[in-house]
């Protein structure tokens, strides 16, 4: 099994044997979907017997992730977390959030500004700031820690306690049983990831300083609640958890593969700078209302999301029962996967030349739209922050080129040195952290990005 840029391997595969093809690691079924169609049949129309996960023993028993929604099994209790998200994140609610997108992206540009250099940690303290409104990098840390280390663990594969899981018994000293220890350091982050935000809203709530936010809404809410069930405080914790780790680091990533991109295509670059100088007249900052007339703004978000996908084979789901697709025979328990990153790379719903970053390609009719063709997922399972994370795409995308040209570093005789980067392996992927050349495109653009107040 393939550890590292397993996507590229399950592609060949998929070009090999065709739609379906099927894996058998130490007794675990692994199948993988390679067509629209066939994700389509299983993940849409027999979605009750595709909607469940499979046990976890690294990550959730040993790392303690159980919390997540992203890991439970299907049934009421993931029914009840993820009506609470819901709840706060269906396309009409998340309306609300605009306001707190513009304001910490408007407060990114100032950053990016000041400290150019430092664009990795600007994208990442503006995703962080716009899910939690508050400044709180320590948490945003311990997120990524959490997050790092689910991606690692996540990978299939690439722990055999994944396979074999009465090994999660092995005592840590036994040779060989490493992922034992690993296990317990990764443990901490993500207990914290969970614990740590939520006790500190309780207590602004207990002092009176807490702002209106997910927690402190369903815990008043609970509070004045005739009945409410005895584990009510442990699913709005696991949830804000949950939105905090799905907030927190799915758009950096995604826009630390735009401005990669960027650096890489500069002809895209252009094209989306003279749409927005042409809409925005060079007055004004970029508004939502501004979508319908930036279609190749729009374009340029979802081609970062189509060209390298952030979770490039998607989350695995399970089968809840026998099943047979085609002749092919899918066992119970058997762990699904939509092979995203193939289904992206589909010429017939994408056009020519895939491996090409070229938001164009979105302009001709009757082309797929990514976060509907595997970059969100499938199914009932399909990513509940879809909504919010598209509006702080295009906002960002917006804003940041509006504002500023990204080019290659230079080096001391003046020649462009293109970015060092490779693609991280794992349940996410992104690029490795790079250089590039953030500079306000003029004077204007300056002084538009300094004008905008400070305060956020
Ligand atoms: C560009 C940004 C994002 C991408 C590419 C992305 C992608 C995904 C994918 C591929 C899945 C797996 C779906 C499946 O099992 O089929 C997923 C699930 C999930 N995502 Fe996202 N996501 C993004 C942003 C967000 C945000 C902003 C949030 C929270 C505010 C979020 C919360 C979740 C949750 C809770 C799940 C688990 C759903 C379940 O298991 O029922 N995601 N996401």
């Amino acid at each position: 099994m393939p550890k590292y840029l397993e996507w590229k391997t399950y592609a060949k595969y998929a070009k090999q044997y065709g739609e379906i093809t099927y894996l058998n690691v130490f007794g675990t079924h692994l199948v993988f979907l390679n067509s629209r169609r066939m994700v389509h049949e299983l993940f849409e129309r027999r979605s009750s017997n595709y909607s469940d996960r499979t046990t976890f023993p690294m990550i959730v028993d040993l790392m303690g992730f159980g919390w997540a929604l992203t890991f439970q099994g299907y049934g009421e209790w993931w029914r009840r977390h993820r009506r609470a998200m819901h709840d706060k994140f269906h396309p009409s609610a998340v309306e609300a959030y605009k306001p707190i997108q513009i304001k910490h992206t408007r407060d990114l540009l100032r950053r990016l500004h000041k400290a150019p250099e430092d664009f990795i940690k600007h994208i990442r303290h503006t995703a962080g700031a716009i899910i939690m409104e508050s400044e709180n990098d320590p948490y945003i840390l311990t997120a990524e820690k959490a997050l790092n280390a689910a991606g690692e663990a996540g990978v299939p594969g690439r722990f055999t306690v994944d396979m074999l899981p009465w090994m999660k018994y092995i005592p840590e000293w036994v040779p060989g049983a490493s992922f034992k220890k690993q296990a317990r350091i990764w443990r901490k982050y993500i207990l914290d990831m969970a614990d740590l935000p939520f006790e500190h809203v309780k207590a602004q709530m207990a002092n009176g300083t807490a702002q209106p936010s997910f927690t402190s809404t369903h815990l008043e809410r609970l509070a004045a609640a005739k009945y409410a069930p005895a584990d009510a405080e442990q699913v709005i914790k696991n949830t804000a958890a949950v939105i905090f780790a799905g907030g927190s680091d799915t758009t950096v990533k995604t826009l630390i593969t735009f401005v990669l991109a960027m650096v890489l295509f500069p002809d895209v670059q252009k094209k989306v700078q003279e749409e927005l100088d042409g809409v925005l007249g060079g007055v004004r900052l970029p508004e939502f209302e501004d979508m319908a007339a930036l279609p190749y703004t729009i374009a340029t978000y979802k081609e970062a999301m189509r060209w390298h996908p952030l979770v490039p084979m998607g989350v695995a789901h399970a089968a809840t029962q026998d099943d047979v697709i085609d002749g092919y025979f899918i066992p119970k328990g058997a762990l699904v996967f939509g092979n995203s990153w193939f289904l992206l790379r589909e010429e017939a719903d994408f056009g020519p030349d895939t491996e090409k970053f070229d938001p164009g390609r979105f302009m001709e009719p009757g082309r797929r739209d990514p976060g509907q063709t595997g970059a969100f997922g499938y199914g009932r399972r399909v990513c509940p922050g879809r909504y919010m994370a598209e509006n702080s795409l295009f906002i960002a995308v917006a804003s940041i080129l509006q504002n500023f040209d990204i080019t290659p570093t230079r080096d001391s005789s003046g020649k462009e040195v293109m970015p060092e980067y490779e693609w991280t392996s794992g349940f996410f992927s992104s690029p490795t952290d790079y250089q590039c050349t953030i500079k306000p495109r003029s004077k204007v653009a300056e002084e538009r990005i300094l004008s905008t107040p400070a305060e956020v």
